[in-house]
């Protein structure tokens, strides 16, 4: 409303008021801040509970943009899915709610993102890095393999970092539960980042598959790259079929080791979690307890015990 006060104009187009949304059931109210960017059927934004003053970050699913049942199904899998988690290593869902607008669905805010904005930054991870970050998402992926949920998209942009450095799994849009072998459904569905030979044969994705995406995950922080990244899609799945990929020079015999004995054709071959956690690439190598901030944006210089 256009107030006739000689007093100079409030900068009109940044009013200090923001956005608010009041959660029906509870009253809450809710004031939308910076768009944190877009998830799927989603625009991301950090929200305040003003009678808190805690920091979320919000899914907002517009209803327009859900409007097939098949793809509000997925919307209310998902959060059926991620609200019956709980685990130190897993993105907290807190609650969602919707209103004549939206969906909104109410998550851990983590301040340094994700493994893949710090890895953009950073170029490679060190060796130390790459155990203290990759540890926790094993604890997180054992936590919902021993409940027979599969993710089924594991990779660093999934994997977000809170203000404390901590790792946190998240982005279950993708996440299922495990099925018998022969009741597996076999079309890939969206669009994983890295595939296992097994679901590229439309033999369905098991446990296993997981472990495959954990070792690309491994190379990939260490490399800089993928194993399996060509210019040509077809190329890249040709080279997945035929586990066809270059070990760097520069990663450690218990790098290299680890690496090799997950990227296996065979989904059988490859190591369970406890495996992986008990190799010396872990059992042998120094694995700092935090790590700082700083190494968001450059190597720490990391004081292993001599
Ligand atoms: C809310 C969706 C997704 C997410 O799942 N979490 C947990 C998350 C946490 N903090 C953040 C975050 C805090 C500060 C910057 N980003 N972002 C998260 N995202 C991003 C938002 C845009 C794409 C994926």
């Amino acid at each position: 409303p256009g107030d006739d006060s000689p007093h100079p104009k409030v900068a009109r187009d940044k009013p200090d008021l923001c956005r608010m949304v009041t959660a029906p059931k509870t009253g809450k109210c809710y004031c939308r801040g910076r768009l944190l960017g877009k998830g799927g059927f989603a625009r991301c934004y950090e929200m305040i509970d003003l009678s808190s003053n805690r920091v979320y970050a919000v899914k907002v699913i517009p209803h327009s943009r859900v409007s097939k049942p098949h793809q509000k199904d997925k919307i209310e899998k998902e959060i059926e899915l991620h609200k019956s988690l709980s685990n130190k290593h897993i993105v907290k869902f807190y609650h969602n709610f919707e209103d004549d607008e939206n969906i909104y669905i109410f998550l851990e805010h983590c301040s340094h993102k994700s493994l893949a904005h710090i890895l953009k930054a950073r170029r490679t991870l060190t060796e130390p890095e790459v155990r203290y970050y990759l540890r926790q998402i094993i604890l997180g992926l054992k936590y919902l393999h021993v409940r027979d949920i599969l993710h089924r998209d594991l990779k660093l942009g999934n994997f977000f970092v809170n203000d404390n450095m901590e790792v946190k799994v998240g982005d279950f849009g993708l996440a299922t539960k495990l099925l018998p072998v022969d009741q597996r459904k076999r079309t890939i569905c969206g669009t994983p980042n890295y595939l296992a030979p097994e679901v590229l044969n439309k033999q369905g994705h098991g446990p296993e598959a997981d472990i495959w995406s954990l070792g690309c995950v491994m190379y990939t922080m260490l490399f800089g790259r993928p194993p399996f990244e060509t210019s040509d899609l077809k190329d890249t799945y040709r080279c997945i079929r035929a586990v066809e990929y270059t070990m760097p020079s520069s990663f450690s015999v218990a790098a290299k080791d680890l690496v090799g004995s997950i990227l296996k054709k065979n989904p059988e071959s490859r190591p369970t979690l406890d495996e992986i956690m008990n190799h010396d690439f872990f059992t042998k190598g120094f694995i700092p307890d935090v790590l700082h901030p700083s190494s968001c944006l450059m190597v720490p210089e990391l004081s292993s015990p001599t």
